[in-house]
């Protein structure tokens, strides 16, 4: 795989996403943040996004529910550039009737090399760096090269 540079931009396309049991740990976490969070735009899963947006009154764009294609619609999103950051609280104690697209957001999350962030310590330390309001490079792959090579 060949690879190219490409920029996130400093206003940052932040993707929330929790499951159930995790859900108020992400409600808490962004109410914690919510003056920083207020500076990005902000896109989640259908339930996600409705408790966020209840909890903490930002504005937040709503997609499917995970287990009807939420996580999916993320997923395509990631591919075709419109999202710079994944909170992404998944539960680590019970099987999810979805897991496969579970995995498959992390999978692509991770072919397209945006910053993902599974539990809080790791998001207080992704928002918290410079990072986090600049544009800064970052490399993926490299769609025309790998055409040409087919
Ligand atoms: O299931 C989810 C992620 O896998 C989240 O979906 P909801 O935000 O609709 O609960």
């Amino acid at each position: 795989m060949q690879f190219i540079a490409q920029p996130l931009p400093a206003t940052k396309r932040v993707a929330l996403v929790a499951h159930d049991n995790r859900k108020q740990a992400l409600i808490d976490w962004c109410r914690e943040h919510r003056e920083l969070l207020g500076r990005h735009q902000l896109l989640a899963t259908g339930t996600t996004g409705t408790r966020i947006q209840e909890a903490t009154g930002m504005e937040v764009q709503k997609l499917f529910s995970g287990p009807l294609g939420g996580d999916q619609q993320l997923g395509a999103k990631i591919c075709q550039g419109e999202i710079d950051l994944l909170v992404f609280f998944w539960d680590p104690f019970e099987p999810m009737p979805h897991d496969p697209d579970v995995k498959a957001l992390l999978r692509i999350a991770a072919v397209w090399n945006i910053p993902v962030a599974c539990n809080s310590s790791s998001a207080d330390m992704i928002v918290r760096s410079t990072l986090m309001e600049e544009s800064f490079e970052r490399e993926v792959p490299d769609y025309q090269a790998y055409q040409r090579a087919r």
